[in-house]
């Protein structure tokens, strides 16, 4: 199972993360209470050490932001968590040379199908909230993975926690996770939650 670990926004946290070593981690450049400067991605991304993949999470950004972005911090990966169109992808991939990852909100089999069409190197599947673009903690809902017709690798997200995340595997296959809000208490990374996530997931296999 492949980890990323997103949110990285404090020393504390890279250095969790360099600790727990998932992955990938995520650097938010969105709006979010989770949102870094290029500069802090630049800092946290020399805390880790070189296995962990850093992905930069974009909403709706125009593709020449996105590979500046990716060249100064430097991302191995641009993880598209809003609106994006076909058009965009091909535009950010003449741009620049990192993996494109596209997240669909899933409201319906339809957006799954959707985003599978799309030419994105990785595809992740995200709970929906009006409110919010991602990061919500709302749990994604696993009766529309389980009728849609998935036909490429994905990746996991929504609400995934150490609590559920055993339970969740046991019934849907992604090749990875994302994990954003359940391995946080109060607002902040959690070292523990962290270190229980790569104990049910395992990690390093991607
Ligand atoms: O983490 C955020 O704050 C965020 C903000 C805007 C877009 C995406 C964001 N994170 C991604 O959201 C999902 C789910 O997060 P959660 O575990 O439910 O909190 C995940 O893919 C994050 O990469």
């Amino acid at each position: 199972m492949i980890v990323k670990m997103c949110g990285i926004r404090r020393e504390e946290d890279a250095a969790y993360a360099d600790e727990v070593c998932p992955d990938y981690v995520g650097f938010v450049f969105a709006d979010s209470p989770r949102q870094v400067s290029v500069e802090e991605a630049v800092r946290f991304r020399k805390d880790l050490r070189k296995e962990i993949r850093c992905v930069g999470v974009f909403v709706n950004e125009t593709p020449e932001k996105m590979a500046e972005t990716a060249a100064r911090v430097p991302l191995d990966a641009l993880q598209l968590h809003g609106d994006e169109t076909e058009e965009d992808i091909r535009k950010l991939r003449s741009l620049c040379d990192k993996e494109i990852w596209k997240a669909a909100r899933v409201k319906s089999a339809e957006d799954i199908q959707k985003v599978q069409m799309l030419p994105a190197d990785r595809i992740l599947l995200d709970s929906f909230s009006k409110e919010a673009y991602g990061g919500t903690g709302r749990t994604i809902r696993l009766d529309i993975l389980k009728e849609a017709e998935i036909t490429k690798p994905y990746f996991l997200a929504g609400g995934l926690n150490p609590e559920n995340l055993k339970d969740i595997l046991d019934e849907i296959h992604p090749e990875g996770i994302d994990i954003s809000s359940g391995i946080e208490t109060d607002g902040y990374k959690d070292l523990e939650k962290m270190k229980k996530i790569m104990e049910i997931a395992g990690g390093n296999n991607g």
